[in-house]
């Protein structure tokens, strides 16, 4: 479907990084996202928000070939996504939406950092490997675990892991699905620090959030989506009334149902 598109090597929009566009997804029971649109630029950091199951981690996993798309089409760095092999993963991390580590999982949090160094095609790992995932788990806050087991860890601990495995790589462009969900202040503080950092060096950044807390200073933009189509795409959302504050910051109504239009048109710029 795309023979007249540009080859990745000749894109001659290099600038960006994310395009999608008419995204459809349907696991079988209807469809969960309805024509998502959405390009990113080199350089950019913006949050993906919407209520519960208003399709923000499928939008993720579509956007890196890991959804069932039924109509649409995603181009990163250029490449489409449809062919796996043209997609430079290397350039790429990823943290998935946070799942505790099945009990007695033998690899310490150093050696789960050190898969991230890992390839497709070369499965060794680079000189110098050690060094930089020690760096990576410092930059969370957990080089002084890096030879604990991860069942030993707690959930936030074993998230700070996952996310130094994404940061190991030094990508290009960071995707990360809640990735502070369930983490207190301070290691939501750190963290916001390293992603700062991150995209000072020009890390593009790409994060589902339920709630912006204290990311707020490092985005710059938001999509909003609901009931799989995008209501929104650009300043963020002040928090919502009632709700405003350093320790409580919500971008919609509330945790489990979705956003009334007027509470989240209330919310909205
Ligand atoms: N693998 C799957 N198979 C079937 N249905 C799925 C699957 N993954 C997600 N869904 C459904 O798709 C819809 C969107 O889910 P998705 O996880 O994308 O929402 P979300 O916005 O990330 O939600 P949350 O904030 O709760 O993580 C939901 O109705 C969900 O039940």
């Amino acid at each position: 479907m795309t023979g007249d598109a540009p080859a990745p090597d000749s894109d001659p929009d290099s600038d960006t990084v994310i395009a999608a566009t008419g995204l459809e997804v349907d696991y079988g029971r209807g469809r969960v996202l309805r024509g998502v649109d959405l390009h990113v630029s080199a350089g950019e950091s913006l949050a993906l928000l919407g209520a519960n199951g208003s399709g923000k981690s499928t939008t993720m996993r579509a956007l890196l070939g890991m959804a069932p798309l039924t109509a649409g089409e995603v181009r990163l760095f250029g490449a489409t996504v449809r062919d796996s092999g043209a997609v430079p993963w290397h350039r790429i991390g990823y943290v998935p939406q946070h799942r505790p580590a099945p009990t007695g999982l033998p690899a310490t949090a150093l050696e789960v950092v050190l898969t991230g160094l890992l390839q497709r095609r070369r499965l060794w790992l680079p000189r110098g490997a050690r060094g930089h995932a020690l760096e990576a788990l410092d930059a969370v806050g957990m080089a002084e675990r890096a030879d604990r087991a991860m069942h030993e860890l707690s959930g936030g601990q074993q998230q700070r892991v996952s996310i130094a495995r994404a940061l190991v790589r030094t990508p290009d462009l960071l995707v990360l699905d809640e990735p502070v969900a369930g983490v207190d202040t301070p290691t939501q503080q750190a963290f916001a620090r390293v992603l700062t950092e991150l995209h000072a060096n020009g890390t593009t950044v790409v994060v589902v959030l339920h709630e912006i807390g204290e990311l707020r200073t490092l985005l710059q933009r938001a999509v909003v989506l609901r009931h799989g189509r995008v209501v929104h795409d650009g300043a963020l959302p002040e928090p919502a009334p009632g709700h405003a504050g350093p320790e409580h910051e919500h971008v919609h109504a509330d945790h489990g149902e979705p956003p009334t239009e007027p509470t989240l048109q209330r919310s909205l710029p």
